[in-house]
């Protein structure tokens, strides 16, 4: 079966766009291209620099890309690897759902626990006014926190599982926030990759 658009869940959240899938890839192809991926992609730890603050990036990340734009945040520059054929086929995938042609890949490793992305939105200036984002996430679950900037009751987690694809578009990353918080649990390898389209 093509689990490309089985069940896909519209988040019921105000000045957003974010469609949940679930299974789009199945248990098979998500347990190869997460052991792949793993063993294979050029994992760094950059150091940020945030509040004047420098320290260790927790998590390790690389990017990918087809045209040989640099990606810049929180004080950090990346250079894109050329797309490998693996990733290639991920990006065809990832462009099906969203109907566009992605340019780039960036790949975050949460290597145990301890490894989190702190709140941010993704709305820098190379990504545009209407920032297309598809999340992929391979290996253990973990949480997906979203909260809205000025409005304060309006907040949201969800759990992405295995081989799934969270699609965030239109004003998504004007309004809200989002983060990937530490868990005590002893847990191993997740990786996410979110494809961008990157000027
Ligand atoms: O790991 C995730 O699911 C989120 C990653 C993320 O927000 C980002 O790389 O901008
Ligand atoms: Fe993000």
């Amino acid at each position: 079966m093509n689990g490309l658009f089985s069940h896909p869940e519209k988040l019921d959240l105000p000045d957003s766009d974010i469609t949940y899938f679930p299974n789009f890839l199945t248990k098979m192809e998500a347990d190869q291209y997460f052991n792949t991926l793993l063993a294979t992609v050029p994992w760094q730890q950059d150091l940020i620099t945030v509040f004047g603050k420098t320290h260790p990036q927790p998590r390790l990340t690389a990017l990918y890309g087809n045209n040989d734009k640099l990606y810049s945040y929180s004080n950090i520059t990346m250079y894109p690897n050329s797309f490998t054929p693996l990733l290639s086929a991920l990006k065809d995938k990832a462009d099906t759902v969203a109907g566009l042609s992605f340019t780039s890949c960036l790949l975050n490793l949460y290597r145990t626990g301890k490894d989190s992305n702190g709140w941010h939105a993704d709305n820098e200036k190379e990504l545009g006014l209407h920032p297309v984002i598809a999340s992929i996430s391979l290996g253990e679950e973990r949480y997906f926190h979203l909260k809205h900037k000025t409005k304060a009751a309006q907040k949201h987690k969800i759990r992405l599982q295995h081989g799934s694809l969270l699609l965030m578009k239109g004003e998504t990353q004007q309004h809200w926030l989002h983060q990937i918080p530490k868990t005590t649990k002893a847990i191993k390898e997740r990786i996410n990759l979110t494809f961008r389209v990157i000027n």
